[in-house]
């Protein structure tokens, strides 16, 4: 069920620097400019390096799920990691069964398909996404 890693999650405290540092000392490429996803609380933008994506993440509002996350790491850090499922529906009601706490009903996430989380402290302290992968025929 569980697919490709689909992205690595780093929460950062200012987005156009860390886009600095990925493309001026890392060297990635197809960065995207940074969007706006109020309803998730963060700014986001995506930086490709060889071994795929990672999703460059700034709070946005007063209210962001992750303002609490960089006050424990005032620089940023490694936040979450983001695996692709064919049915988010059927994905939520799996890791329930298999004792996952699901924290969200499934919404539109930063590639525009279906996300839902998994509470860290079920998954060894490692925040999990699941994205619905984008192109899949339902
Ligand atoms: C969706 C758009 C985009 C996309 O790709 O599509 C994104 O990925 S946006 C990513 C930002 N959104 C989220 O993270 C939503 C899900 N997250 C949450 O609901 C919260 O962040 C939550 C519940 C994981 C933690 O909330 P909060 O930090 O406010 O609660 P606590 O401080 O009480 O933490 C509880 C417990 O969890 C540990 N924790 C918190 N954040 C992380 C993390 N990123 N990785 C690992 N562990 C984390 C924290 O240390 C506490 O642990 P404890 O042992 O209980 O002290
Ligand atoms: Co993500």
């Amino acid at each position: 069920m569980i697919g490709p890693l689909n992205h690595v999650g780093v929460a950062v405290p200012d987005i156009r620097k860390a886009i600095a540092f990925y493309r001026d000392v890392l060297g990635a490429t197809d960065i995207t400019e940074p969007q706006d996803l109020p309803p998730q609380g963060v700014t986001y933008a995506f930086v490709t390096l060889p071994s795929g994506q990672v999703e460059l993440i700034e709070p946005y509002g007063e209210n962001s799920p992750i303002l609490k996350f960089l006050e424990r790491n005032p620089k940023g850090g490694q936040h979450h990691v983001c695996f692709e499922v064919d049915d988010i529906h059927i994905a939520k009601t799996t890791m329930e069964a298999r004792g996952m706490r699901v924290l969200n009903e499934p919404r539109i996430g930063a590639h525009g398909t279906l996300v839902v989380f998994l509470h860290p402290g079920d998954s060894g302290g490692v925040l999990i996404e699941l994205m619905e992968a984008p192109d899949v025929e339902h």
